[in-house]
Protein backbone atom coordinates (compact mmCIF):
# COMPACT_ATOMS: atom_id res chain seq x y z
CA UNK A 1 0.00 0.00 0.00
CA UNK A 2 1.48 3.15 -0.87
CA UNK A 3 1.96 6.06 1.52
CA UNK A 4 -0.60 8.39 -0.03
CA UNK A 5 -3.42 5.35 0.53
CA UNK A 6 -2.13 5.15 4.09
CA UNK A 7 -2.65 8.85 4.62
CA UNK A 8 -6.27 8.99 2.84
CA UNK A 9 -7.18 5.52 4.90
CA UNK A 10 -6.20 7.51 7.71
CA UNK A 11 -7.61 10.90 7.48
CA UNK A 12 -11.09 8.93 6.73
CA UNK A 13 -10.72 6.64 9.79
CA UNK A 14 -9.96 10.03 11.48
CA UNK A 15 -13.25 11.88 9.95
CA UNK A 16 -15.18 9.04 10.79
CA UNK A 17 -14.37 8.65 14.21
CA UNK A 18 -15.19 12.36 14.60
CA UNK A 19 -18.46 12.20 12.64
CA UNK A 20 -19.12 9.60 15.39
CA UNK A 21 -18.38 11.45 18.25
CA UNK A 22 -20.19 14.23 17.12
CA UNK A 23 -22.97 12.06 16.59
CA UNK A 24 -23.21 10.73 19.56
CA UNK A 25 -22.54 13.87 21.73
CA UNK A 26 -25.37 15.96 19.84
CA UNK A 27 -27.50 13.90 17.65
CA UNK A 28 -28.23 10.75 19.37
CA UNK A 29 -31.80 10.45 20.94
CA UNK A 30 -29.63 10.26 24.31
CA UNK A 31 -27.19 13.32 23.49
CA UNK A 32 -29.09 15.21 25.99
CA UNK A 33 -28.79 13.05 29.41
CA UNK A 34 -26.00 13.87 31.15
CA UNK A 35 -22.70 12.22 31.97
CA UNK A 36 -18.85 12.09 31.37
CA UNK A 37 -17.95 12.58 27.91
CA UNK A 38 -16.15 8.80 27.08
CA UNK A 39 -18.89 6.68 28.42
CA UNK A 40 -21.85 9.00 26.20
CA UNK A 41 -19.26 7.56 22.87
CA UNK A 42 -18.14 3.95 24.22
CA UNK A 43 -19.40 1.28 26.49
CA UNK A 44 -15.44 0.72 26.78
CA UNK A 45 -15.42 3.58 29.17
CA UNK A 46 -18.40 0.98 31.44
CA UNK A 47 -16.20 -1.86 31.31
CA UNK A 48 -13.33 0.00 32.26
CA UNK A 49 -14.75 1.17 35.47
CA UNK A 50 -16.48 -2.42 36.17
CA UNK A 51 -12.65 -3.74 35.87
CA UNK A 52 -11.90 -1.25 38.73
CA UNK A 53 -14.65 -3.39 40.80
CA UNK A 54 -15.81 -0.17 42.57
CA UNK A 55 -18.78 0.06 40.37
CA UNK A 56 -21.38 0.57 42.88
CA UNK A 57 -18.86 3.61 44.31
CA UNK A 58 -18.85 5.05 40.91
CA UNK A 59 -22.35 5.21 40.20
CA UNK A 60 -23.02 7.15 43.75
CA UNK A 61 -20.21 9.36 42.70
CA UNK A 62 -21.60 10.14 39.23
CA UNK A 63 -25.77 10.63 40.66
CA UNK A 64 -23.85 13.45 43.02
CA UNK A 65 -22.37 14.86 39.96
CA UNK A 66 -24.57 14.46 37.11
CA UNK A 67 -28.06 14.18 38.92
CA UNK A 68 -30.96 11.64 39.05
CA UNK A 69 -30.45 10.50 35.35
CA UNK A 70 -26.80 9.96 33.96
CA UNK A 71 -25.69 8.14 30.77
CA UNK A 72 -23.09 5.56 31.59
CA UNK A 73 -22.76 3.93 28.08
CA UNK A 74 -23.98 5.27 24.42
CA UNK A 75 -27.03 3.63 25.27
CA UNK A 76 -27.46 3.01 28.85
CA UNK A 77 -28.91 5.23 31.56
CA UNK A 78 -28.52 4.41 35.37
CA UNK A 79 -31.60 5.60 37.16
CA UNK A 80 -31.68 6.98 41.25
CA UNK A 81 -34.91 8.73 41.15
CA UNK A 82 -37.67 6.26 42.91
CA UNK A 83 -40.84 7.16 41.01
CA UNK A 84 -39.33 4.78 38.04
CA UNK A 85 -38.65 1.53 40.28
CA UNK A 86 -42.50 0.25 39.92
CA UNK A 87 -42.40 0.83 36.33
CA UNK A 88 -39.00 -0.76 35.11
CA UNK A 89 -38.99 -3.35 38.01
CA UNK A 90 -42.59 -3.54 39.12
CA UNK A 91 -44.34 -7.30 39.31
CA UNK A 92 -45.58 -6.80 35.68
CA UNK A 93 -43.13 -4.73 34.12
CA UNK A 94 -42.09 -5.40 30.70
CA UNK A 95 -38.28 -3.75 30.96
CA UNK A 96 -36.82 -7.26 30.46
CA UNK A 97 -33.45 -8.01 31.40
CA UNK A 98 -30.98 -7.06 29.44
CA UNK A 99 -27.74 -8.53 27.46
CA UNK A 100 -25.72 -8.07 30.59
CA UNK A 101 -27.17 -11.27 31.54
CA UNK A 102 -26.37 -13.40 28.24
CA UNK A 103 -23.42 -14.53 30.21
CA UNK A 104 -25.17 -16.38 32.84
CA UNK A 105 -27.98 -17.70 30.08
CA UNK A 106 -28.44 -21.18 29.57
CA UNK A 107 -27.59 -22.28 26.30
CA UNK A 108 -30.14 -25.76 26.26
CA UNK A 109 -33.86 -24.04 25.39
CA UNK A 110 -34.95 -26.62 27.64
CA UNK A 111 -32.70 -26.36 30.87
CA UNK A 112 -33.87 -23.91 34.21
CA UNK A 113 -30.94 -21.40 35.17
CA UNK A 114 -33.49 -18.38 36.91
CA UNK A 115 -31.03 -16.20 37.27
CA UNK A 116 -30.22 -15.77 33.15
CA UNK A 117 -33.24 -16.49 31.86
CA UNK A 118 -34.53 -13.90 29.05
CA UNK A 119 -37.58 -15.86 27.72
CA UNK A 120 -40.27 -14.66 30.08
CA UNK A 121 -42.74 -16.85 29.28
CA UNK A 122 -40.46 -19.26 29.90
CA UNK A 123 -39.09 -18.09 32.85
CA UNK A 124 -42.59 -17.06 34.22
CA UNK A 125 -44.20 -20.75 34.23
CA UNK A 126 -40.85 -22.00 35.79
CA UNK A 127 -40.92 -19.38 38.68
CA UNK A 128 -44.36 -20.44 39.38
CA UNK A 129 -43.51 -24.08 39.09
CA UNK A 130 -41.05 -23.97 41.96
CA UNK A 131 -42.14 -21.26 43.92
CA UNK A 132 -43.74 -24.19 46.69
CA UNK A 133 -40.35 -25.37 47.05
CA UNK A 134 -39.24 -22.17 48.90
CA UNK A 135 -41.60 -20.67 50.65
CA UNK A 136 -41.48 -19.80 54.75
CA UNK A 137 -42.97 -22.71 55.50
CA UNK A 138 -41.30 -24.79 53.34
CA UNK A 139 -37.88 -24.28 54.96
CA UNK A 140 -38.94 -24.00 57.90
CA UNK A 141 -40.12 -27.75 57.88
CA UNK A 142 -36.06 -28.61 57.53
CA UNK A 143 -34.78 -25.54 59.91
CA UNK A 144 -33.68 -28.37 62.60
CA UNK A 145 -30.92 -29.70 59.52
CA UNK A 146 -29.30 -26.30 60.53
CA UNK A 147 -29.02 -26.39 63.86
CA UNK A 148 -26.51 -28.71 63.60
CA UNK A 149 -23.87 -26.26 61.55
CA UNK A 150 -24.69 -23.64 63.87
CA UNK A 151 -23.89 -25.43 66.89
CA UNK A 152 -20.78 -26.66 65.29
CA UNK A 153 -19.69 -23.48 64.47
CA UNK A 154 -20.45 -22.11 67.97
CA UNK A 155 -18.06 -25.04 69.68
CA UNK A 156 -15.26 -24.25 66.71
CA UNK A 157 -15.29 -20.20 67.91
CA UNK A 158 -15.67 -21.25 71.54
CA UNK A 159 -12.45 -22.85 70.98
CA UNK A 160 -10.76 -19.95 69.49
CA UNK A 161 -10.69 -18.44 72.35
CA UNK A 162 -11.02 -15.03 71.44
CA UNK A 163 -8.31 -15.10 68.33
CA UNK A 164 -8.92 -13.04 65.09
CA UNK A 165 -10.30 -14.82 62.49
CA UNK A 166 -10.73 -13.43 59.03
CA UNK A 167 -14.79 -12.91 59.03
CA UNK A 168 -15.66 -13.09 55.20
CA UNK A 169 -13.56 -16.64 54.85
CA UNK A 170 -15.19 -18.01 58.19
CA UNK A 171 -19.03 -16.37 56.91
CA UNK A 172 -18.28 -18.24 53.57
CA UNK A 173 -17.32 -21.37 55.40
CA UNK A 174 -20.46 -21.31 57.57
CA UNK A 175 -23.19 -20.49 54.66
CA UNK A 176 -21.70 -23.78 52.65
CA UNK A 177 -22.20 -25.87 55.74
CA UNK A 178 -25.74 -24.76 56.15
CA UNK A 179 -26.37 -24.64 52.57
CA UNK A 180 -25.13 -28.03 52.32
CA UNK A 181 -26.63 -29.23 55.50
CA UNK A 182 -30.25 -28.04 54.55
CA UNK A 183 -29.95 -29.74 51.01
CA UNK A 184 -28.82 -33.21 51.97
CA UNK A 185 -28.78 -33.78 55.53
CA UNK A 186 -25.10 -33.61 55.75
CA UNK A 187 -22.38 -31.50 54.83
CA UNK A 188 -18.61 -31.18 53.30
CA UNK A 189 -18.10 -30.34 57.19
CA UNK A 190 -15.52 -26.95 56.42
CA UNK A 191 -16.46 -25.48 59.68
CA UNK A 192 -14.51 -28.55 61.40
CA UNK A 193 -11.76 -28.56 58.72
CA UNK A 194 -11.54 -24.35 59.14
CA UNK A 195 -11.23 -24.16 55.41
CA UNK A 196 -13.65 -23.73 51.99
CA UNK A 197 -11.23 -25.28 49.62
CA UNK A 198 -10.82 -22.50 47.63
CA UNK A 199 -14.71 -21.86 46.97
CA UNK A 200 -14.61 -18.14 47.98
CA UNK A 201 -11.33 -17.06 45.84
CA UNK A 202 -12.75 -19.88 42.58
CA UNK A 203 -16.25 -17.68 42.80
CA UNK A 204 -14.28 -14.62 42.94
CA UNK A 205 -12.64 -15.84 39.58
CA UNK A 206 -16.00 -16.74 37.60
CA UNK A 207 -16.80 -13.50 38.64
CA UNK A 208 -13.92 -11.75 37.35
CA UNK A 209 -14.10 -13.03 34.13
CA UNK A 210 -17.85 -12.82 33.60
CA UNK A 211 -18.78 -9.37 34.93
CA UNK A 212 -17.45 -6.98 32.43
CA UNK A 213 -18.12 -9.35 29.53
CA UNK A 214 -21.85 -8.95 29.41
CA UNK A 215 -21.49 -5.10 28.83
CA UNK A 216 -19.97 -6.11 25.69
CA UNK A 217 -22.40 -8.99 24.44
CA UNK A 218 -20.85 -9.33 21.02
CA UNK A 219 -17.08 -9.95 22.52
CA UNK A 220 -19.09 -12.43 25.01
CA UNK A 221 -20.41 -14.28 21.87
CA UNK A 222 -17.46 -14.67 20.11
CA UNK A 223 -15.51 -15.89 23.27
CA UNK A 224 -18.09 -18.12 23.48
CA UNK A 225 -18.10 -19.20 19.68
CA UNK A 226 -14.08 -19.33 19.83
CA UNK A 227 -14.09 -21.36 23.12
CA UNK A 228 -16.64 -24.06 21.59
CA UNK A 229 -14.19 -24.23 18.25
CA UNK A 230 -10.98 -24.70 20.99
CA UNK A 231 -13.14 -27.66 22.57
CA UNK A 232 -13.83 -29.34 20.01
CA UNK A 233 -10.05 -29.81 18.73
CA UNK A 234 -9.52 -31.04 22.04
CA UNK A 235 -6.94 -27.84 23.58
CA UNK A 236 -8.00 -26.00 26.82
CA UNK A 237 -10.20 -23.79 26.42
CA UNK A 238 -9.09 -19.87 26.95
CA UNK A 239 -10.00 -18.59 30.17
CA UNK A 240 -12.96 -19.69 30.97
CA UNK A 241 -15.49 -18.87 33.30
CA UNK A 242 -16.14 -22.21 34.82
CA UNK A 243 -18.49 -22.34 38.11
CA UNK A 244 -18.61 -26.27 37.63
CA UNK A 245 -14.73 -25.99 38.95
CA UNK A 246 -15.81 -25.04 42.43
CA UNK A 247 -15.13 -27.96 44.68
CA UNK A 248 -18.69 -26.97 46.16
CA UNK A 249 -20.79 -27.51 42.95
CA UNK A 250 -18.70 -30.61 42.31
CA UNK A 251 -19.88 -31.68 45.89
CA UNK A 252 -23.43 -30.73 45.10
CA UNK A 253 -23.26 -32.80 41.50
CA UNK A 254 -22.01 -36.18 43.00
CA UNK A 255 -25.17 -35.63 46.13
CA UNK A 256 -27.42 -35.11 43.19
CA UNK A 257 -26.21 -37.90 41.16
CA UNK A 258 -25.73 -40.24 44.06
CA UNK A 259 -29.39 -39.81 44.46
CA UNK A 260 -30.61 -40.47 41.15
CA UNK A 261 -29.11 -43.43 41.52
CA UNK A 262 -30.60 -44.61 44.62
CA UNK A 263 -33.83 -46.78 44.28
CA UNK A 264 -36.62 -44.40 43.94
CA UNK A 265 -37.88 -45.21 47.27
CA UNK A 266 -35.13 -44.10 48.87
CA UNK A 267 -34.58 -40.86 46.72
CA UNK A 268 -38.00 -39.82 47.65
CA UNK A 269 -37.16 -40.51 51.19
CA UNK A 270 -35.06 -38.02 52.40
CA UNK A 271 -36.00 -35.24 54.42
CA UNK A 272 -34.00 -31.82 53.44
CA UNK A 273 -34.21 -29.99 50.43
CA UNK A 274 -33.29 -32.16 47.91
CA UNK A 275 -35.80 -34.83 48.51
CA UNK A 276 -38.47 -32.25 49.07
CA UNK A 277 -37.36 -30.90 45.37
CA UNK A 278 -37.48 -34.59 44.13
CA UNK A 279 -40.66 -35.80 45.35
CA UNK A 280 -42.28 -32.48 44.17
CA UNK A 281 -40.58 -33.29 40.85
CA UNK A 282 -42.08 -36.56 40.60
CA UNK A 283 -45.39 -35.25 41.15
CA UNK A 284 -45.53 -32.71 38.53
CA UNK A 285 -45.57 -33.88 34.70
CA UNK A 286 -44.30 -30.61 33.60
CA UNK A 287 -41.25 -30.58 35.60
CA UNK A 288 -38.99 -31.64 33.46
CA UNK A 289 -36.38 -34.39 35.16
CA UNK A 290 -33.32 -32.18 34.94
CA UNK A 291 -34.50 -29.30 36.41
CA UNK A 292 -34.87 -31.10 39.95
CA UNK A 293 -30.99 -31.53 39.39
CA UNK A 294 -30.74 -27.56 38.46
CA UNK A 295 -32.68 -25.96 41.32
CA UNK A 296 -31.13 -28.20 43.71
CA UNK A 297 -27.78 -26.59 42.38
CA UNK A 298 -28.79 -23.10 42.50
CA UNK A 299 -29.38 -23.62 45.87
CA UNK A 300 -25.42 -22.97 46.40
CA UNK A 301 -25.06 -21.49 43.05
CA UNK A 302 -27.22 -18.64 43.78
CA UNK A 303 -26.74 -18.83 47.69
CA UNK A 304 -23.47 -19.17 49.02
CA UNK A 305 -21.77 -15.85 48.17
CA UNK A 306 -24.84 -14.01 48.77
CA UNK A 307 -25.44 -16.00 52.23
CA UNK A 308 -21.96 -15.37 52.82
CA UNK A 309 -21.72 -11.61 52.25
CA UNK A 310 -25.41 -10.75 54.11
CA UNK A 311 -23.79 -13.12 57.13
CA UNK A 312 -20.46 -11.02 57.14
CA UNK A 313 -22.27 -7.43 57.23
CA UNK A 314 -25.47 -7.92 60.09
CA UNK A 315 -22.19 -9.23 62.02
CA UNK A 316 -19.97 -6.63 61.53
CA UNK A 317 -22.46 -3.77 61.15
CA UNK A 318 -23.86 -4.35 64.51
CA UNK A 319 -20.42 -5.06 66.46
CA UNK A 320 -19.18 -1.88 64.60
CA UNK A 321 -22.01 0.50 65.50
CA UNK A 322 -21.34 2.06 68.85
CA UNK A 323 -24.25 0.71 71.52
CA UNK A 324 -26.18 -1.62 68.66
CA UNK A 325 -24.54 -4.64 69.60
CA UNK A 326 -25.25 -3.98 73.56
CA UNK A 327 -29.13 -3.01 72.48
CA UNK A 328 -29.09 -6.34 70.48
CA UNK A 329 -27.49 -8.55 73.54
CA UNK A 330 -30.30 -7.11 75.37
CA UNK A 331 -33.40 -8.32 73.48
CA UNK A 332 -31.42 -11.92 72.97
CA UNK A 333 -31.03 -11.81 77.07
CA UNK A 334 -34.85 -11.34 77.32
CA UNK A 335 -36.27 -13.21 74.78
CA UNK A 336 -33.87 -16.28 75.85
CA UNK A 337 -33.77 -15.70 79.89
CA UNK A 338 -36.19 -18.99 80.76
CA UNK A 339 -34.52 -21.33 77.86
CA UNK A 340 -31.85 -23.59 77.31
CA UNK A 341 -28.97 -21.59 76.69
CA UNK A 342 -27.23 -24.01 74.54
CA UNK A 343 -30.22 -24.15 72.10
CA UNK A 344 -30.45 -22.50 68.73
CA UNK A 345 -32.88 -19.84 68.33
CA UNK A 346 -36.29 -20.81 66.68
CA UNK A 347 -37.34 -18.94 63.56
CA UNK A 348 -40.41 -18.31 65.01
CA UNK A 349 -38.67 -16.99 68.01
CA UNK A 350 -35.33 -14.98 66.27
CA UNK A 351 -38.30 -13.23 64.03
CA UNK A 352 -40.64 -11.90 66.62
CA UNK A 353 -37.61 -10.06 67.95
CA UNK A 354 -38.39 -6.37 66.03
CA UNK A 355 -34.69 -4.89 67.08
CA UNK A 356 -32.91 -7.41 65.69
CA UNK A 357 -34.99 -8.19 62.50
CA UNK A 358 -34.35 -4.83 61.63
CA UNK A 359 -30.69 -4.96 62.09
CA UNK A 360 -30.83 -7.80 59.48
CA UNK A 361 -33.02 -5.39 57.36
CA UNK A 362 -30.53 -2.37 58.29
CA UNK A 363 -27.30 -4.34 56.88
CA UNK A 364 -28.87 -5.51 53.74
CA UNK A 365 -29.95 -1.55 52.73
CA UNK A 366 -26.61 0.02 53.65
CA UNK A 367 -24.72 -3.30 52.12
CA UNK A 368 -26.89 -4.88 49.13
CA UNK A 369 -25.17 -8.02 47.64
CA UNK A 370 -25.71 -6.36 44.24
CA UNK A 371 -23.83 -3.31 43.69
CA UNK A 372 -24.86 -2.03 40.03
CA UNK A 373 -27.34 -0.68 38.27
CA UNK A 374 -29.40 -3.87 37.26
CA UNK A 375 -30.12 -3.26 33.66
CA UNK A 376 -33.39 -3.91 31.96
CA UNK A 377 -34.00 -3.52 28.17
CA UNK A 378 -36.69 -0.84 27.07
CA UNK A 379 -39.67 -2.60 26.04
CA UNK A 380 -41.08 -1.78 22.34
CA UNK A 381 -43.25 1.34 23.25
CA UNK A 382 -40.10 3.32 24.53
CA UNK A 383 -39.59 5.17 27.76
CA UNK A 384 -39.84 8.67 28.63
CA UNK A 385 -38.05 9.76 31.21
CA UNK A 386 -37.24 12.86 33.28
CA UNK A 387 -37.64 15.04 29.78
CA UNK A 388 -35.46 12.10 27.76
CA UNK A 389 -37.21 9.87 25.97
CA UNK A 390 -35.19 5.78 25.57
CA UNK A 391 -35.93 3.86 22.88
CA UNK A 392 -36.78 0.28 22.52
CA UNK A 393 -33.55 -1.72 23.03
CA UNK A 394 -31.75 1.08 25.28
CA UNK A 395 -30.80 -0.07 28.82
CA UNK A 396 -31.94 1.53 31.62
CA UNK A 397 -31.43 0.30 35.61
CA UNK A 398 -31.02 1.57 38.95
CA UNK A 399 -28.03 0.35 41.86
CA UNK A 400 -29.31 -1.34 44.78
CA UNK A 401 -26.53 0.70 46.20
CA UNK A 402 -28.09 4.34 45.49
CA UNK A 403 -31.82 3.08 45.88
CA UNK A 404 -31.09 2.62 49.21
CA UNK A 405 -29.23 5.31 50.37
CA UNK A 406 -32.29 7.55 49.08
CA UNK A 407 -32.38 10.40 52.00
CA UNK A 408 -35.92 11.24 51.02
CA UNK A 409 -36.89 7.80 51.93
CA UNK A 410 -33.92 6.92 54.58
CA UNK A 411 -33.50 10.15 56.21
CA UNK A 412 -30.49 12.08 55.89
CA UNK A 413 -28.84 9.62 58.06
CA UNK A 414 -28.92 7.13 55.25
CA UNK A 415 -25.29 6.54 54.75
CA UNK A 416 -25.40 5.51 58.57
CA UNK A 417 -26.41 1.91 60.46
CA UNK A 418 -28.98 2.72 62.38
CA UNK A 419 -32.07 -0.24 62.80
CA UNK A 420 -33.92 1.96 64.47
CA UNK A 421 -35.06 4.04 61.77
CA UNK A 422 -37.17 0.85 60.92
CA UNK A 423 -38.89 0.39 64.35
CA UNK A 424 -39.61 4.65 64.35
CA UNK A 425 -40.82 4.78 61.26
CA UNK A 426 -44.93 4.90 60.69
CA UNK A 427 -46.66 2.22 59.31
CA UNK A 428 -46.86 3.76 55.53
CA UNK A 429 -43.35 4.97 55.91
CA UNK A 430 -41.76 1.57 56.67
CA UNK A 431 -44.16 0.15 54.22
CA UNK A 432 -42.52 2.74 51.71
CA UNK A 433 -39.35 1.62 52.53
CA UNK A 434 -39.82 -1.85 52.49
CA UNK A 435 -40.92 -1.25 48.58
CA UNK A 436 -38.16 0.12 47.76
CA UNK A 437 -35.64 -2.67 49.09
CA UNK A 438 -33.49 -4.24 46.75
CA UNK A 439 -31.86 -6.52 49.16
CA UNK A 440 -33.46 -9.39 47.19
CA UNK A 441 -33.66 -7.77 43.80
CA UNK A 442 -36.57 -5.81 42.03
CA UNK A 443 -40.50 -7.68 42.00
CA UNK A 444 -40.55 -8.55 38.73
CA UNK A 445 -37.17 -11.12 39.38
CA UNK A 446 -36.86 -10.92 42.76
CA UNK A 447 -35.27 -13.86 44.74
CA UNK A 448 -36.81 -17.47 44.82
CA UNK A 449 -34.02 -18.25 47.68
CA UNK A 450 -35.40 -15.26 49.54
CA UNK A 451 -37.18 -17.42 52.92
CA UNK A 452 -34.45 -19.77 53.17
CA UNK A 453 -32.29 -17.11 53.59
CA UNK A 454 -33.56 -15.16 55.89
CA UNK A 455 -34.53 -18.14 57.90
CA UNK A 456 -30.64 -19.09 57.84
CA UNK A 457 -29.61 -15.25 58.77
CA UNK A 458 -32.47 -15.01 61.08
CA UNK A 459 -31.34 -18.25 63.10
CA UNK A 460 -27.38 -17.98 62.81
CA UNK A 461 -26.57 -13.89 63.45
CA UNK A 462 -28.91 -14.62 66.55
CA UNK A 463 -27.21 -17.58 67.86
CA UNK A 464 -23.94 -15.68 66.95
CA UNK A 465 -24.91 -12.62 68.93
CA UNK A 466 -26.63 -15.14 71.84
CA UNK A 467 -23.23 -16.68 72.49
CA UNK A 468 -20.33 -14.12 71.84
CA UNK A 469 -19.08 -10.19 72.21
CA UNK A 470 -17.65 -9.64 68.80
CA UNK A 471 -14.60 -7.22 68.23
CA UNK A 472 -13.94 -5.88 64.84
CA UNK A 473 -10.11 -5.93 64.66
CA UNK A 474 -8.94 -2.22 63.80
CA UNK A 475 -7.72 -2.33 59.84
CA UNK A 476 -4.02 -1.17 61.00
CA UNK A 477 -4.14 -3.97 63.04
CA UNK A 478 -6.10 -6.71 60.53
CA UNK A 479 -3.23 -5.21 57.77
CA UNK A 480 -0.62 -7.16 60.53
CA UNK A 481 -2.56 -10.38 60.46
CA UNK A 482 -2.40 -10.62 56.49
CA UNK A 483 -5.78 -9.01 56.27
CA UNK A 484 -6.52 -4.48 55.74
CA UNK A 485 -9.87 -3.99 54.53
CA UNK A 486 -10.92 -4.03 50.68
CA UNK A 487 -14.60 -4.09 49.16
CA UNK A 488 -14.40 -5.37 45.32
CA UNK A 489 -18.08 -5.38 43.14
CA UNK A 490 -18.08 -7.66 40.26
CA UNK A 491 -21.97 -8.13 40.37
CA UNK A 492 -22.30 -8.75 43.99
CA UNK A 493 -20.04 -7.05 46.41
CA UNK A 494 -17.32 -8.64 47.83
CA UNK A 495 -15.54 -7.91 51.56
CA UNK A 496 -11.79 -9.11 52.41
CA UNK A 497 -9.33 -8.51 55.16
CA UNK A 498 -11.79 -7.96 57.91
CA UNK A 499 -10.95 -9.25 61.02
CA UNK A 500 -12.72 -9.97 63.89
CA UNK A 501 -12.50 -11.35 67.76
CA UNK A 502 -15.67 -13.42 69.07
CA UNK A 503 -15.31 -13.40 72.96
CA UNK A 504 -17.63 -15.74 74.64
CA UNK A 505 -19.94 -14.58 76.84
CA UNK A 506 -20.08 -15.15 80.39
C1 LIG B 1 -28.66 -13.75 51.74
C2 LIG B 1 -28.72 -14.49 50.65
C3 LIG B 1 -29.23 -14.02 49.32
C4 LIG B 1 -29.33 -12.75 48.82
C5 LIG B 1 -28.94 -11.45 49.50
C6 LIG B 1 -29.88 -12.86 47.48
C7 LIG B 1 -30.12 -11.78 46.65
C8 LIG B 1 -30.61 -11.87 45.36
C9 LIG B 1 -30.84 -10.74 44.47
C10 LIG B 1 -30.58 -9.29 44.82
C11 LIG B 1 -31.31 -11.23 43.30
C12 LIG B 1 -31.71 -10.42 42.04
C13 LIG B 1 -30.60 -10.44 41.00
C14 LIG B 1 -30.97 -9.78 39.70
O1 LIG B 1 -31.97 -9.07 39.57
O2 LIG B 1 -30.20 -9.97 38.74
C15 LIG B 1 -31.38 -12.66 43.44
C16 LIG B 1 -31.81 -13.51 42.45
C17 LIG B 1 -31.83 -14.86 42.59
N1 LIG B 1 -31.55 -15.61 43.73
FE1 LIG B 1 -30.94 -14.89 45.49
N2 LIG B 1 -30.10 -14.17 47.19
C18 LIG B 1 -29.73 -14.92 48.30
C19 LIG B 1 -29.82 -16.28 48.45
C20 LIG B 1 -30.35 -17.13 47.52
C21 LIG B 1 -30.57 -18.53 47.72
C22 LIG B 1 -30.29 -19.32 49.01
C23 LIG B 1 -31.06 -19.03 46.56
C24 LIG B 1 -31.46 -20.45 46.30
C25 LIG B 1 -32.64 -20.87 46.10
C26 LIG B 1 -31.16 -17.91 45.61
C27 LIG B 1 -31.59 -18.00 44.30
C28 LIG B 1 -31.72 -16.93 43.43
C29 LIG B 1 -32.13 -17.06 42.04
C30 LIG B 1 -32.44 -18.36 41.32
C31 LIG B 1 -32.20 -15.77 41.51
C32 LIG B 1 -32.60 -15.36 40.09
C33 LIG B 1 -34.05 -14.91 40.09
C34 LIG B 1 -34.45 -14.17 38.83
O3 LIG B 1 -33.65 -13.80 38.00
O4 LIG B 1 -35.61 -13.91 38.67
N3 LIG B 1 -30.73 -16.78 46.24
N4 LIG B 1 -30.97 -13.03 44.70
Amino acid sequence: MGYLSIISLCSTGAVALVAYIIYQRFFHRLAAVPGPFLASITRLWLVYQSRTLQRHRVEIALHKKYGKIVRISPNELCISDLSYVKTIYGANSRFLKADWYETVEPNDPDAMNLLGERNIEKYKHQRRLIGPLFTTQAVKNRENLIDEPISSFIEKMKGQKGQPIEMVKWMNILAIDLLTEITFSESLNYIQMGDDEKNGEDVDDFWQQIHWAGLVPAFWRWYVWVNGWIGKMGANPMFVANIGKLAIIKYYVTQITARANEHPENTLGHLDLAGDINRFAATRPEFKPQWAATITLHIIGAGFDTLGMTLSSCIFWVSKTPGCQAKLHAELDTAWQDSDEDGIPKYDQAVSLPYFQACITEAMRLTPVIGISLPRTVPSEGFDIGGYHASPGDVVGMNPWIIHRDKELFGEDAEDFRPERYLEASESHKHAMDAMSFSFGGPSRSCPGRYLAWLALSKTVAAIFQHFEIEIVEDKDAKELGGGFREDCFFVVKWYGIWMKLIPRT
